[in-house]
């Protein structure tokens, strides 16, 4: 499998642009969302900040129909797509907080198994596994077993999983919180290369720094979602 110069899984992918409209969230007596509109377009490269609890972790579900809106709706490219199956099958990649690694497999098994889920043919789905850990710089360590890694391997496993889909759509819920500053920015790379490949990417932050890397920041706070750049 071949990497292009700026960093990506080689390969064509379908630009989709994913767009949020009067997104409501109700959880327990909490408004968590409030009527958010959120777009973000093809090559563009988002951040998504705002106070811990604000429900950035709850909108990025949302918007990969990992979470069912109490209102609103989230549309692709203008689709509907009905639940998390066909979102995933459409190219919308989710990198969750905590990682969801599977701990009884290996980092590389970690990759390949969604991949073969997704019906990629074994000799691609091996090639994308090696390409996407060899970006984050852990081609020495696919053969790990997930709890043999550090917390910020496990989360380069985790962002590499998402980049070895080749996604249109790539949602990061803080890709970045467990890593040294030179991890961080080579994470904050693929993810800006990502979006010069043609992907809609949204990252959420608490990291100034990362936040300023982006080419547009939506912070949420208070149910509301202000864009700032
Ligand atoms: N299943 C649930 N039932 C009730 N409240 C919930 C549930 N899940 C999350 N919440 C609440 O929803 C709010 C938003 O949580 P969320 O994890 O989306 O915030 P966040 O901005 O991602 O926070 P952090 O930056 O700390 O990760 C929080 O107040 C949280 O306690």
């Amino acid at each position: 499998m071949r990497t292009d110069p700026a960093g990506t899984l080689a390969g064509a992918r379908t630009p989709m642009a994913v767009a949020g409209r009067a997104i409501t969230m109700r959880l327990g007596e909490r408004l968590v969302l409030d009527a958010v509109d959120l777009d973000v377009e093809p090559g563009t490269f988002a951040a998504l900040t705002g106070p811990s609890g604000a429900g950035k972790s709850t909108l990025l579900w949302i918007l990969g129909r990992a979470l069912e809106p109490t209102g609103g709706s989230v549309t692709y490219s203008g689709r509907l797509l009905p639940d998390r199956e066909a979102a995933a099958r459409a190219g919308v990649v989710l990198v969750p907080q905590g990682n969801a690694l599977v701990t009884p497999l290996t980092a590389r098994e970690n990759l390949l198994v969604p991949l073969l889920m997704l019906g990629i043919p074994a000799k691609e789905a091996h090639a994308r596994a090696d390409a996407a850990l060899t970006l984050v710089g852990l081609d020495d360590s696919g053969t790990h077993l997930v709890e043999e890694l550090s917390g910020g391997q496990q989360q380069r496993v985790a962002v590499a999983r998402g980049l070895a889909a080749r996604p249109s759509i790539l949602l990061a819920d803080e890709p970045t919180s467990d890593l040294d500053a030179t991890t961080r920015e080579i994470i904050v790379g693929l993810l800006r290369a990502e979006a010069e490949a043609g992907a809609a990417v949204l990252m959420s932050t608490h990291d100034s720094w990362c936040a300023d890397q982006a080419d547009v920041e939506y912070h949420l706070d208070d149910g509301h979602v202000e864009r700032r750049r």
